[in-house]
C-alpha cells in the first residue's frame, strides 16, 4: 500500500517534470500502480487507517507525486452537492475550459507540501477532461467549481506545476480577476 513515504516532497525534481503518456493499453504495473493511488485516498479518508497508519488525507493524487512519471491520477471525492467523484485516470487532458474562474477560500493543500501555503489559487471554473479510466473506458468528465479545482490541482501535477505557482505574490487574499469563490 502507498504509505506518506512514497510521497516526494517539494524540492524533488519528479514535482518540476511534465509526465510521459501512457501507453495504452496500460500494463498490469501501471493499472496496479493507478489502483493504489485510488487505494491510498480511500485509505486517508478513513479514521481508522488513516489514524494507524499516519496518512495525510487527500482528495486527489498525481503520479509525479510516488515519483512516477507517468500522466496518470486519482480522485475520491464528493462535492459540495454531495455528488461522488471516485476515479484513475491514465492520460487525462483539460480540452476545453470557461473564461471564468473560481477559488477555494480556504486555499489549497498538498501531500508533497510539509507547510501552509496561504493564498487564493485561481482557476477555470468549468473545465471539460478527456481520459482513459482503469477499465479502459474513454471519459469525458465536464467540471464545474470544487471537482474542477481538484481535478486541474492534479492535472497541475502532470505538467509540473505546484499549487502556490497561481498564488498572487503581491497580495495572496487579492480577489481573483473575473472570480467566483466554489465554497
Ligand atoms: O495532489 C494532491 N494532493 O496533494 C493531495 C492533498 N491535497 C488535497 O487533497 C487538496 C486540498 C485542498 C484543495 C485541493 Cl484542490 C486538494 Cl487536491
Ligand atoms: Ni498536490
Amino acid at each position: 500500500m502507498i504509505t506518506m513515504e512514497d510521497i516526494i516532497r517539494e524540492g524533488h525534481p519528479a514535482l518540476r517534470k511534465v509526465t510521459e503518456d501512457v501507453e495504452l493499453p496500460p500494463s498490469e504495473k501501471d493499472q496496479q500502480t493507478l489502483e493504489e493511488m485510488l487505494q491510498y485516498l480511500k485509505n486517508s479518508q478513513d479514521e481508522v487507517v488513516c489514524d494507524r497508519y499516519g496518512l495525510r488525507p487527500g482528495v486527489g493524487l498525481a503520479a509525479p507525486q510516488i515519483n512516477v512519471n507517468k500522466r496518470m491520477l486519482a480522485v475520491h471525492f464528493v462535492d459540495l452537492k454531495d455528488k461522488l467523484y471516485s476515479y484513475g485516470l491514465f492520460n487525462p487532458r483539460i480540452v476545453s475550459h470557461s473564461v471564468e474562474r473560481t477559488y477555494l477560500s480556504t486555499g489549497e493543500g498538498c501531500l508533497s507540501v510539509d507547510r501552509e501555503v496561504p493564498g487564493y489559487v485561481p482557476r477555470y471554473r468549468r473545465i471539460t477532461v478527456k481520459a482513459t479510466d482503469l477499465e479502459g473506458n474513454e471519459v469525458k468528465l465536464r467540471l464545474k467549481d470544487y471537482a474542477a479545482i481538484v481535478f486541474q490541482h492534479e492535472i497541475d501535477h502532470l505538467n509540473g506545476v505546484m499549487f502556490y505557482d497561481h498564488i498572487n505574490p503581491e497580495d495572496p487574499f487579492k480577489e481573483p480577476e473575473n472570480a467566483t469563490p466554489a465554497d
